[in-house]
């Protein structure tokens, strides 16, 4: 550590005059070009963490499903998890110093946060299919180095994939072997395992068309999919050999537009998937025989799971308990379905995977899903020594399902949200219940809903709490909610601040179309626009 070299190399990454940037929902994002400076801190900072952790760390550069001229970067902590909240504080504290004070920064951390300066350090880099990515992933191995970290980067990889390598890193290869092929195998190896017995029933179920969304997906998925062919056949669009990563297709632009990606031919009935740009979402979707799209998210993807392990586990007989995590987006169908019918206990979070995934590790089995399709299962220690056991010892029809139980913990990703990890899961259950998409689709109807973006002078004006279902302030305003949606039958709205773009989000959803709209409407921008926005640069609040 000579910090005569870390401010000769941090001047070669200097930071922008008067840049600010916060260290927000999935990490720091912005255009490409101004983050230079924030990749060789955050370089720098991975090493602190790995030195306080003793364990390593893992650098992920992508903007996920934001367009390409866009980048990101986030840090891994060492069970695959995202990183913790006080370690936040200090990226953007690190990130946002001037370029005098990055050495003195850093002390700060370092005795904040009472890290052995002695300690040996080592950092995984992985990074997506932007243009940008190459030179900024770059920038991180100049932080790393500078401050004397060990380091691997794996280069092109799914965010997924990073939390993988990160967990079996940290876990003696006890999680799985740290390569790409590790990962592919032990995915592929369940996935087969599982699906033995329903091949019986021939294999209609078996092909699916994948939007990758023109990113690191595509070139993941289809490196992988020789070790799973004999169980499913994968068609990929928006491969990346010639549109713009995420433009007009890929996860996000399919649930918020509701309709499907460019470039993929729909047959009526086909079964189809998008994931996102950086392939941690997944949302399925059809089209039927009168040519109506219909989009099956994150929230019908926590039903399908939860609804195939509640059986399970019921069929072994142990108490294992199971609940599902969502958040305030998730559609209030979902939520009665799962509690009403399924009998299944549901809470609600904050927006943010890190929000639901710390809900998750509550439960033997705690199932999380944004309802843009980012989600996972967790399986407690606990409840995954008594499965696998099970699965050795009991009786036949219990050993069965255990067996599937074993699989299943295999086959989930349990770092993170993983798009080709969830497919999987779903094609498996899809196969072994025998059900068609259009089946699958019926569980419940989504009461209709919409999301605006509305884009206020300062919005951190608006500050929530109930899971965010509630505002806070300005004074006024969740009484204005209040009083349009009690006008609307089934119906449920509310507001906060974006932590990923400089947007007021605004959720309404109601049961019939026409009062969504007009609930949506008023909600988003006669309220937001003309009185939270105090008029200073509020724009009209637009459907997207
Ligand atoms: C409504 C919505 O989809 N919000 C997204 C979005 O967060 P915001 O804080 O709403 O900007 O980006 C997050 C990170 O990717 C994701 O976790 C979250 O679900
Ligand atoms: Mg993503």
């Amino acid at each position: 550590m000579d910090p005569e070299a870390v401010r000769k190399y941090s001047a070669l990454h200097a930071k922008p005059d008067g840049l600010v940037l916060q260290y927000g929902t999935a990490g720091f994002r912005t255009k490409a070009e101004r983050l230079d400076h924030v990749m060789f801190r955050m370089g720098l900072l991975a090493v602190l963490r790995s030195k306080q952790t003793k364990s390593t760390i893992g650098v992920m550069v992508t903007a996920s499903h934001n367009p390409e001229e866009d980048n990101g970067v986030k840090l891994v902590d060492p069970l695959g998890e995202m990183l913790a909240p006080s370690w936040e504080e200090h990226a953007t504290c690190l990130a946002n110093a001037e370029e005098r004070d990055v050495w003195r920064v850093l002390m700060d951390i370092s005795e904040k946060a009472a890290v052995n300066l002695q300690q040996e350090a080592f950092v995984v880099i992985g990074r997506d299919t932007r243009p940008s990515s190459e030179r900024l992933s770059q920038s991180v191995i100049d932080g790393v180095t500078v401050l004397g970290g060990q380091f691997h980067d794996y280069g092109l990889l799914t965010t997924p994939q990073l939390h993988y390598m990160v967990y079996c890193r940290n876990s003696s290869g006890r999680y799985g072997e740290a390569t790409v092929d590790g990962y592919y195998q032990k995915l592929s190896t369940a996935f087969v395992e599982l699906t033995k017995q329903a091949f019986c029933g021939g294999n209609e179920y078996r092909s699916l068309k994948v939007d990758c969304a023109n990113g690191v997906g595509a070139l993941k998925l289809r490196e992988m999919e020789p070790y799973f062919s004999q169980g499913l056949s994968v068609q990929l669009f928006n491969d990346g050999t010639k549109g713009k990563l995420n433009h007009l297709c890929g996860a996000d632009f399919v649930k918020s537009h509701q309709r499907p990606p460019q470039g993929m031919e729909m047959k009526s009935s086909e079964r189809c998937c998008s994931f996102d740009g950086d392939a941690d979402r997944i949302v399925y979707y059809y089209s039927d025989t009168d040519g109506h799209f219909h989009l099956i998210d994150g929230d019908k993807i926590a039903t399908l799971i939860s609804s195939f392990l509640k059986e399970l586990l019921v069929e072994i007989g142990e108490s294992l308990n199971i609940g599902v995590v969502q958040t305030a987006y998730a559609n209030g169908s979902s939520t009665r379905y799962l509690e009403e019918v399924m009998k299944v206990p549901v809470y609600c979070t904050k927006t943010g995977v890190k929000h639901l995934h710390h809900k998750a590790q509550e439960f033997d089995v705690g199932v999380y899903f944004e309802a843009n399709g980012h989600g996972t299962v967790l399986f407690s220690k606990a409840a995954e020594m008594k499965i696998k056991q099970l699965a050795k010892e009991l009786e036949d029809k219990k050993r069965k399902a255990a067996q599937m139980l074993a699989n299943v913990i295999d086959l989930f990703n349990q770092a993170a949200g993983d798009a080709i990890s969830d497919m999987l899961v779903i094609e498996a259950i899809l196969a072994l219940k025998g059900l068609t998409v259009q089946e699958w689709d019926a569980l419940y109807t989504d009461l209709p809903n919409r999301q605006l973006k509305v884009k206020v002078a300062d919005r951190q004006v608006i500050s929530t709490t109930d899971a965010e279902r509630q505002a806070v302030t300005p004074p006024g305003l969740q009484e204005a909610i209040n009083d349009l949606v009690k006008k609307y039958k089934l119906s449920r709205a509310f507001v906060r601040p974006s932590g990923t773009e400089d947007v007021v989000r605004v959720y309404a959803e109601a049961d019939s179309q026409v009062s969504w709209d007009s609930a949506g409407e008023k909600v988003g921008s006669e309220r937001l626009t003309t009185e939270v926005a105090g008029g200073g640069g509020g724009e009209k609040g637009k459907l997207f």
